[in-house]
């Protein structure tokens, strides 16, 4: 369901919490590839300030593998869901990973598109295939045809309409699955989510997060289930920044 009504959102509130964030469009504006995103200078320690601040409990949901966001936010580590959960390494660094049908015949397809169109990007992840055509706008309808012929010939997929992507990727996981086994394991357990993201991918992590008490955050425009809004990857920074510095009490008796 969208939400229309938008509450205030401060982070620095849900320090008892557990804060879930999506990485591309959230913590980085979006580039014209995925390798040229850049990571804004003193992110990367902002983030390590929280995780201490949050006792551990901070994790990254990304349809990206875990080795590039291990890569783009060295040398900080944290638990991360890669490829919208088919991957996930817990906090204590144990490596999961789901069950994923073969994408051999969609990759055929999706090759021979390429191949034949300049400008079109085609990422194969473990367990997904992300054809992106930012830089050629006007393959649009071609790379959802294509993208519709490839998930007929992958049971066991679905299809992501992301911002300039289309995405194949194993039907059992999303990022609300994600979220809910980090809240089966510690530090995670029993806590409230926080859960931040920028695209329709994360809305399974936004609902799955307010479904359980917690709160979801819409960054940037566009329709949403989120009860809060952030207009930027730079206005959630501030928010970064202001609760790892902050001194509200949290469960555990830190006193302000
Ligand atoms: O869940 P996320 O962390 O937001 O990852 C979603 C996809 O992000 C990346 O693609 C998007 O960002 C690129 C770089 O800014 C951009 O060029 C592209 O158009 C966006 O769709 C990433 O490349 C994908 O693998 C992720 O699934």
């Amino acid at each position: 369901m969208m939400s229309t009504e938008v509450e205030k959102f401060d982070l620095a509130e849900w320090l008892d919490g557990a804060v879930f964030l999506d990485f591309d469009g959230t913590l980085v504006d979006l580039a014209e590839t995925p390798d040229t995103v850049m990571v804004a200078p003193g992110l990367v320690q902002v983030l390590a300030t929280l995780r201490e601040r949050l006792q551990g409990r901070l994790a990254i949901v990304s349809g990206r593998p875990i080795a590039q966001i291990d890569a783009m936010l060295a040398p900080l580590k944290l638990p991360v869901a890669g490829v919208h959960g088919a991957e996930r390494r817990d906090y204590n660094g144990q490596l999961h990973i789901a069950k994923a049908p073969s994408l051999d015949a969609a990759q055929l397809i999706l090759r021979a598109l390429v191949l034949a169109h300049d400008g079109l990007l085609l990422e194969e992840k473990r367990g997904a295939l992300a054809l992106h055509y930012r830089l050629a706008p006007d393959l649009r309808v071609q790379c959802e045809q294509a993208m519709e012929a490839a998930l007929i010939a992958s049971p066991g997929t679905v299809l992501l309409h992301g911002k300039m992507v289309l995405e194949l990727k194993p039907a059992t996981v999303n990022k609300g699955s994600a979220v809910a086994e980090f809240l089966q394991e510690e530090p995670f357990k029993n806590c409230l989510p926080v859960f931040v993201g920028d695209d329709t991918t994360d809305e399974a992590g936004i609902a799955y997060a307010q479904q359980l008490g917690g709160v979801g955050v819409k960054v940037g425009a566009g329709p949403s289930a989120a009860r809060c809004r952030l207009d930027s990857p730079q206005a959630l920074h501030v928010q970064l920044a202001h609760a790892a510095q902050s001194n509200h009490s949290t469960s555990t008796g830190d006193t302000p």
